[in-house]
């Protein structure tokens, strides 16, 4: 071993020590990915130096490695002691700025350590439990497990690091209560719970602290995650600091002690405390671990409340001690032995550890399987040694600087603790069942409440019905029967009088009856006698009528007869002046025709200059003019259409066109025709004049002219 070398084995410089302080605590927020962890986890052990330490630790399944730290701290001289050893220093010398231990060996020797922590003989309380614990205390609120272990030789202040209360001086409180007061600080009373289990582990047995009768409880090991658990430990639940202080008193005082030659008050048993928190996940980051894991499939309101169950575990071992330093003998010596081994399996266990030994002799004694989460577990485990100053203990401050300097090369892969809380779940669900059984029967109560109402109201109505329908049924009966009463009073009145005017009709008709009825059957034939002569005369009378209304019918229908007759022999004539007209009309049409035919002959004739001829052809013209004047003049008489018109005046043969009569409008019409017929005549007759005048004048012409513009006119 080199006097200037560490005596962990590792090398000068070599080592990256990591700080024991809160903030080198991980939080949730670091919580990556299973990626990362595994990364990590592939270089476990390997490199301890490399490694993060405590405030690396990201969740995962298989956990990140996370280094034991380790912390020296350096009890004062005791008044023993400063006598003992007044002439000589002590045997280490402390060098806390650089985290480092001088154990000399002798005046000019010393070796020197290096700690995560060296705390010395003037370290406060507070100071101890902030570098040392509160890290792990930080941890486990986050769900990890979590181990503070006092280590060191008997009557070094073990008890007096982790166990102090504090009571009469607060300054004094020890790890145990200090992290209690941290956890309630940061725990949701609502949500969150802590449980408490104290026990000691005495001559290999383990017993619970908190309810002494309750010893040998058994050590069960979870065969999948490896978890260790004591179940048959009294759990109470801490709600609040002083009733934790008060457990521990009661721990305290079951715990066994010995006053031995190095301490009056001696701990003969490894005493270990359990605190469980167990913690709900809230909001985004319980969103963010079911994302991660394997609750996203649960519907939400079945899904059962996720929660980080952080364990930590505050071990007081008992103090290594030299029997014959001790003065154990008996029963104590007994107890020595017993601690010294369990505390030589654990020194076994973290030198296999430290060397990355395939074997680690965990189950070689109850205090190793106890801590087995501790040292090379999932925990974050934070080791103080406790050393006194004497030289006289040399070698067993050594020995506890080995431990620690061992210890310090553990790796644990810290590993987060979070499930899923079923139990919550499922009384969640019970206190939900619970409140809907409740309301289901409140419902039902108030259901069957409103039909009772119902059914009640119900059955007064129809009371009232049939009570009102009784009394109108009642009223309307009695009304009857009044009215039955009256109607018989009254036929029977009126039977009465009809019963007396029948008796005096009766005496009355056997006074008269024989005259009275020949009277009345004469008078009633001569009425049907009257009666029948007046029927037959009234038939007659109208035979009578009808007889000559049939010959008046007859007469008429003779005269109606001749009438048609009549008129049949107008319509032939009619029709037979109609034809004539129209041969007439043919005639002069025809006629007309032939006139034109000589005026082009006689125009043409004109025109090629032989008047000779013209003149032969309107000579003949002229003649039939001539003629037909001459003879219309000669018999004195116009023809007879002409004559007709200057009888009747244009106006009126207009009129006669129009006339309803068709016999008159048939006369109309032959007048009308004739008169145009001459009309055309006499133009032409006049045009052919004209043209005659003008082509050669003649003595004759004028009094020709003077004709026709008479006749014209
Ligand atoms: N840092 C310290 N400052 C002052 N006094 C201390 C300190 N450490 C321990 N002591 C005192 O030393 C004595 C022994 O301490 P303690 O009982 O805690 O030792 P221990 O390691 O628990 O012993 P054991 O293993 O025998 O139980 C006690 O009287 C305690 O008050």
């Amino acid at each position: 071993m080199a006097s200037n070398g560490y005596r962990n084995g590792i090398l000068k410089g070599s080592v990256k020590v990591e700080k024991l302080s809160p903030s080198s605590n991980p939080k949730p927020s670091s919580i990556k990915s299973k990626t990362t962890s595994t990364q990590v986890s592939s270089v476990r052990r390997s490199s301890p130096a490399s490694l993060g330490g405590v405030g690396s630790g990201v969740k995962g399944d298989s956990g990140v490695p996370g280094r034991v730290r380790v912390a020296v701290r350096l009890r004062p001289r005791n008044a023993e002691e400063q006598v003992a050893d007044a002439d000589f220093a002590d045997c280490v010398e402390l060098q806390p700025e650089l985290k480092r231990l001088k154990l000399r060996k002798n005046n000019w020797d010393s070796d020197t350590y290096e700690f995560d922590e060296v705390l010395t003989e003037f370290a406060s309380q507070k100071r101890v439990y902030e570098v040392v614990a509160k890290p792990v205390v930080e941890s486990v609120l986050d769900g990890y497990n979590g181990t503070v272990m006092a280590y060191g030789q008997t009557g070094t202040g073990k008890t007096f690091t982790l166990g102090r209360l504090g009571e009469e001086d607060t300054a004094a409180r020890g790890i145990m209560v200090r992290s209690m007061e941290d956890i309630l600080a940061d725990i949701c009373p609502e949500t969150d719970s802590i449980s408490v289990s104290y026990l000691q582990l005495y001559m290999e047995t383990i017993q619970d602290l908190l309810d002494p009768t309750n010893d040998n409880i058994p050590i069960v090991e979870d065969p999948k995650t490896g978890d260790v658990s004591v179940p048959g430990a009294t759990l109470v639940e801490i709600r609040n600091q002083h009733s934790f202080v008060e457990l521990l008193r009661l721990g305290e005082a079951h715990r066994f002690a010995a006053n031995t030659k190095l301490n009056t008050e001696s701990s003969r048993s490894h005493a270990i405390l359990m605190v469980h928190v167990k913690r709900c996940v809230k909001g985004s980051e319980a969103a963010l671990s079911i994302e991660n894991g394997n609750g996203s499939h649960m519907s939400k309101n079945f899904r059962p409340p996720l929660v980080r169950k952080g364990k930590l575990v505050v071990v007081d071992l008992a103090g290594s001690e030299r029997i014959d330093k001790s003065g154990s003998e008996g029963h104590t010596l007994e107890e020595a032995k017993s601690i010294n081994l369990s505390l030589s399996a654990l020194g076994k266990c973290i030198n296999a550890l430290a060397e990355n030994s395939p074997h680690v002799p965990v189950r070689d004694s109850k205090l190793t399987r106890l801590l087995r989460d501790s040292f090379g577990g999932t925990a974050r485990t934070s080791l103080i040694v406790t050393i006194g100053p004497s030289p006289r203990h040399r070698g067993e401050t050594t020995s506890t600087i080995m431990f620690g300097q061992r210890a310090m090369k553990v790796e644990n892969m810290v590993k987060i603790k979070e499930e899923f809380d079923y139990k919550s779940l499922s009384r969640r669900l019970d206190i939900q069942l619970d409140k809907l059984i409740a309301e289901h029967e409140r419902q039902q109560k108030a259901f069957q409440d409103e039909l009772e109402r119902i059914t009640i109201e119900a059955q007064n109505h129809i009371s009232e019905v049939e009570r009102n329908y009784a009394e109108a049924l009642e009223n309307e009966q009695s009304r009857y029967q009044k009215d039955y009463k009256e109607s018989i009073k009254k036929l029977e009145e009126q039977w009465m009088l009809n019963q007396q005017k029948l008796n005096s009709d009766r005496a009355r008709v056997e006074v008269k009856q024989e005259p009275l009825d020949m009277g009345l059957a004469v008078a009633e034939l001569q009425k049907s006698l009257q009666n029948e002569i007046n029927l037959r005369k009234a038939a007659e009378e109208e035979v009578n009528s009808l007889k000559s209304q049939l010959v008046q019918w007859r007469r008429s229908e003779a005269v109606g007869n001749a009438e048609v007759l009549k008129l049949r022999k107008l319509l032939e004539d009619e029709e037979h002046q109609k034809e004539k007209l129209e041969e007439e009309i043919a005639g002069l049409r025809s006629q007309l025709l032939q006139l034109s035919f000589e005026a082009d002959e006689t125009r043409r004739s004109l025109d090629r200059g032989g008047s000779g001829k013209i003149l032969t052809g309107l000579d003949s013209l002229m003649s039939q003019v001539r003629n037909s004047q001459i003879k219309d003049s000669g018999n004195g008489q116009k023809a007879p259409i002409v004559n007709l018109f200057e009888q009747v005046g244009l106006q009126k043969i207009l009129s006669l066109l129009e006339s309803e009569d068709s016999d008159v409008r048939i006369h109309a019409v032959k007048v009308v025709a004739n008169l145009a017929a001459e009309v055309l005549v006499m133009m032409t007759s006049i045009f052919v004049t004209i043209l005659i005048c003008r082509s050669k004048p003649r003595k004759d012409c004028t009094s020709w002219w003077s004709y026709v513009v008479v006749d014209a006119s």
